[in-house]
């Protein structure tokens, strides 16, 4: 054997041996989250597995202490797997997300949960809401904004009707492929994706498929099964959609913003403690006066409250041009900090609910 190979050999044996500690601390962190299962029934607690606020501790801590050579995004990766693991230890999850299989909100939903959660796929935005409020999924994972494209309406509006919280947010960088049968650009007659896809990737298609018939589909994950169908035909998605049905890659990264992210809600019947780096999410309205918006903004500014977003919507049953506001603020509702601003908010509307206080995404 040469040195080269004995040098191999002898990495490789520490490996092993590293490995094996690894296995050993990651089994006893499993039996010490199985006691803590146990903890949590003699209190009374035993539904409430999943905590959001201790995960987002854990994975902070973490991240902190990292000193390399794996990024944040790796160990945070690996930690939730490991948190996920042990969580399905404690009690088997059912996360619904807006579908099919391979959309964009499933890698959310995999992301946030990791992959030891069962996965329910839903085909529309109220399709999830409606499998937690009738209790056949734990949580629920929805699109709720683009950084490019804005808000997904629906999922505001859906907020309306529904006793469901907020108990997380994911956010996910978007890369779009175009994938095709087609083997060339010339040879594409349309194009399908989800309204947001084709509005992510505009620029790229006026400049690369000037010809191309744009037709918007349920999904990008939909668009990726009919390109599959269709050889002229090239889908919008992503790269894990187009594996998935088998259609070729012919362009990665085709998004016009190389920032693109969209952000995700976890829904649920829960409301987390404070984690100490929370936002939270409010949906208030006011008799449609002057000065209306000044007035229920005014607590926060005055008190130097970071507002990270304001939506409006139109109120629906609440009358012809009478408006809601979704706004979200930083900070959590039982934060000292908050607590006054938004007592004074909350005398000043009409509506005022708190769709919920959660750990910002990480
Ligand atoms: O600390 C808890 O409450 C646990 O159940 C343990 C644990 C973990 O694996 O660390 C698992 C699930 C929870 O979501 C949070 C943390």
């Amino acid at each position: 054997m040469s040195v080269d190979n004995d040098d191999l050999a002898a990495l490789r044996q520490r490996i092993d041996g590293i490995d094996d500690q690894i296995l050993e601390l990651v089994s006893e962190r499993a039996r010490l989250a199985e006691e803590v299962a146990r903890a949590k029934a003699r209190r009374g607690e035993a539904l409430k597995v999943y905590r959001p606020e201790r995960e987002a501790e854990i994975l902070r801590r973490l991240t902190e202490h990292n000193r390399g050579p794996l990024t944040r995004e790796q160990v945070t990766v690996l930690f939730r797997e490991v948190m996920s693991a042990c969580r399905a230890l404690q009690q088997p999850l059912t996360v619904a997300f807006l579908g099919p299989q391979g959309t964009f909100t499933e890698e959310a939903a995999s992301k946030h949960f990791g992959h030891d959660a069962g996965m329910s796929p839903q085909a529309t935005i109220g399709g999830v809401f409606r499998e937690v409020e009738s209790g056949a999924a734990h949580y629920g994972v929805v699109p709720v904004e683009n950084s490019s494209e804005g808000v997904v309406s629906h999922t505001l509006d859906r907020f309306l009707d529904s006793e469901l919280a907020i108990v997380g947010e994911v956010e996910l960088r978007i890369h779009h492929a175009l994938a095709s049968h087609a083997g060339g650009l010339t040879s594409i007659d349309r194009v399908y994706s989800h309204q947001q896809g084709l509005s992510q990737c505009r620029a790229w298609l006026e400049t690369h498929l000037p010809q191309a018939e744009r037709h918007p589909v349920s999904s990008t994950a939909e668009a990726a099964r009919l390109a599959a169908l269709e050889p002229s035909a090239a889908a919008i998605a992503s790269e894990a959609a187009a594996e998935r049905y088998g259609v070729p890659l012919l362009q990665e990264r085709i998004e016009d913003y190389h920032g693109n992210t969209t952000r995700f809600l976890v829904l649920g019947y829960q409301s987390p403690p404070p984690s100490g780096h929370d936002k939270t999410s409010l949906v208030v309205s006011s008799a449609n006066r002057s000065g209306l918006l000044f007035q229920l903004l005014e607590p926060l500014a005055r008190n130097g409250i970071d507002m990270t977003r304001i939506e409006s919507r139109p109120a629906r049953q609440r009358g012809v041009w009478e408006y809601v506001f979704f706004i979200d603020i930083l900070g959590h509702a039982e934060d000292e900090s908050l607590r006054g601003p938004l007592a004074e908010m909350r005398e000043r509307a009409s509506l005022f609910r708190i769709l919920g206080s959660y750990p910002r995404a990480i």
